[in-house]
C-alpha cells in the first residue's frame, strides 16, 4: 500500500482528497494535517466522515512527515509548500501540490500575480505540470513534484488546447468567461462568501487581473511554441456549490465545419477516459459533471462573426483539484490511471 499523508487535509479540496482517497484500493492516508484543528478528530471537522476517518488531526510538519509516507499532497494556501520544501524532504517522498506554487515556469510572473515571493525557486523547472491529458509522458515513478493545475485552468486549457495547437483558432483572440461555484473560494471564513453575499446573485471579480491569466497563456503557448500570448480571462461567482464552467470566444483562422472542429477534439480526446466531447449542440453543464472527474466539451461555430465558442465544464474540487491530483499520483506510482476515479457523477 502506498503510504499517504495531505497537509490541508481540512480545507474542501484537501476533504474532497480524503474522500477520493478512501476510494483507492492501493493507499492508505496516514497523516491528515491542519493549522487549525491539530489533535481533533477528522470526522468532527468533517461528519460526513464520522465513522469513515474518525484519526486525529495533526500538524504540517513536512519533514516529520516526509519519514513516513509516500507521498504527500499540500491543499494549502498559495506559498505555504514552496516554503515547507527542500531537497531532503524531496530525496524522502514525492509532493503532489494542489496551490499554485509550481505551476508557473518564470518565478518573476508568480511573484507579480501571487504578490508573495517564492521560497524554493530551485524547484520550480523540475516541477511537472500536472495536467494529464497533455502531460501524461512527463508524470512516472521518477517524478517527485507535481505542480497540479486548478479548476478554471485546467478547464480552460483542456477546452481550448486542441484548437489551439491545431490552429483552428487565433490564440491571440481568446476571451475566456469562466463561473466557479462558491466551494472554488475554499472552507475559510471571508465575508463575500456568506450565504447572503452570494446567493441569488452573480459576479465576476478579479477582472484583468486574476492569477490564473498568465497560467494558461503559459499553457497554450507551449501548443504554438510562443511565450507572448495574451488573452483575456474574467471569472464569476456563481451561487452554487461546485462546478466550474467555461465559455471561451476566439476568432476561426480559416472557414471550417463542424466536422472537421470535432475531428480536431476527437483527435485529441476521443481516447480519454475523464474528456468527454459532446454531441452536436450539446452544451456542457456543471450538474452532469458533479462529482466525479470528468470534463464535458461543447463548440459551436459562429459562422456571421467567424468566431469558435468553446465551452467546458467540470467539478472544481474534482477534475479540477482533488481529482486530478489522483489521476497525478496513479501516473507517478504505475497505477491505473483512473484507479479511484472511475465513479459516475453524481445527480440530481
Ligand atoms: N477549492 C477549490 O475548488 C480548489 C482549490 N485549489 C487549491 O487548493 C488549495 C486549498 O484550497 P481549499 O481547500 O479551497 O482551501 P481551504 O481554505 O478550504 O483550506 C485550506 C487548508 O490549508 C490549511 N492551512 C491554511 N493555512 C495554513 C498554514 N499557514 N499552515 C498549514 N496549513 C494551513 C487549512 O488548515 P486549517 O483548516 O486547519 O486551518 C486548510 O486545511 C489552494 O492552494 C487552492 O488554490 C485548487 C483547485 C480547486
Ligand atoms: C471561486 C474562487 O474564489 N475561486 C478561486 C480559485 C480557486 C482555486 O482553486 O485556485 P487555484 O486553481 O489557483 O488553486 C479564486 O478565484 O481565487
Amino acid at each position: 500500500m502506498v503510504k499517504v499523508g495531505i497537509i490541508g487535509a481540512t480545507g474542501y479540496a484537501g476533504n474532497e482528497l480524503v474522500r477520493l482517497l478512501l476510494g483507492h484500493k492501493d493507499v492508505e492516508i496516514v497523516w491528515l494535517g491542519s493549522r487549525s484543528y491539530i489533535d481533533q478528530k477528522y470526522s468532527d471537522v468533517y461528519r460526513n466522515m464520522f465513522r469513515l476517518v474518525d484519526a486525529k488531526c495533526l500538524d504540517d510538519n513536512m519533514d516529520a512527515l516526509a519519514k513516513e509516507v509516500d507521498v504527500i499532497f499540500t491543499a494549502t494556501p498559495q506559498g505555504l509548500c514552496a516554503s515547507l520544501v527542500n531537497e531532503d524532504i524531496l530525496s524522502r517522498t514525492k509532493i503532489i501540490d494542489l496551490s499554485a506554487d509550481f505551476r508557473l515556469k518564470d518565478v518573476k510572473i508568480y511573484e507579480e500575480w501571487y504578490k508573495i515571493e517564492h521560497k524554493a525557486p530551485q524547484f520550480i523547472n523540475e516541477a511537472v505540470y500536472g495536467l494529464c491529458e497533455i502531460n501524461r509522458h512527463k508524470v512516472n515513478k521518477n517524478t517527485r513534484i507535481i505542480a497540479n493545475p486548478g479548476c478554471y485552468t485546467t478547464t480552460s486549457i483542456l477546452t481550448l488546447y486542441p484548437m489551439v495547437k491545431e490552429g483552428i483558432i487565433d490564440p491571440d483572440t481568446i476571451i475566456i468567461d469562466a463561473k466557479s461555484g462558491t466551494s472554488g473560494a475554499g472552507r475559510g471564513a471571508k465575508v463575500n462568501n456568506l450565504f447572503c453575499e452570494v446567493n441569488e446573485s452573480m459576479k465576476a471579480y478579479g477582472v484583468g487581473t486574476h492569477r490564473h491569466t498568465p497560467e494558461i497563456e503559459e499553457q497554450l503557448g507551449y501548443a504554438v511554441n510562443r511565450d507572448d500570448i495574451k488573452l483575456i480571462f474574467t471569472p464569476h461567482l456563481v451561487p452554487m456549490n461546485r462546478g466550474i464552467l467555461v465559455t471561451a470566444y476566439a476568432n476561426l483562422t480559416k472557414e471550417v465545419s463542424y466536422e472537421e472542429v470535432k475531428a480536431v477534439y476527437d483527435k485529441y480526446y476521443g481516447k480519454e477516459f475523464f474528456i468527454r466531447v459532446l454531441e452536436k449542440d450539446v452544451c456542457p453543464e456543471t450538474r452532469w459533471v458533479e462529482g466525479s472527474n470528468f470534463v464535458d466539451i461543447g463548440f459551436k461555430i459562429e459562422p456571421r462573426t467567424k468566431r469558435l465558442i468553446m465551452m467546458g465544464a467540470l467539478d472544481n474540487l474534482v477534475k479540477g483539484a482533488a481529482g486530478q491530483a489522483v489521476q497525478n499520483m496513479n501516473l507517478m506510482f504505475g497505477f491505473e490511471e483512473n484507479e479511484g476515479l472511475k465513479m459516475a457523477p453524481l445527480f440530481p
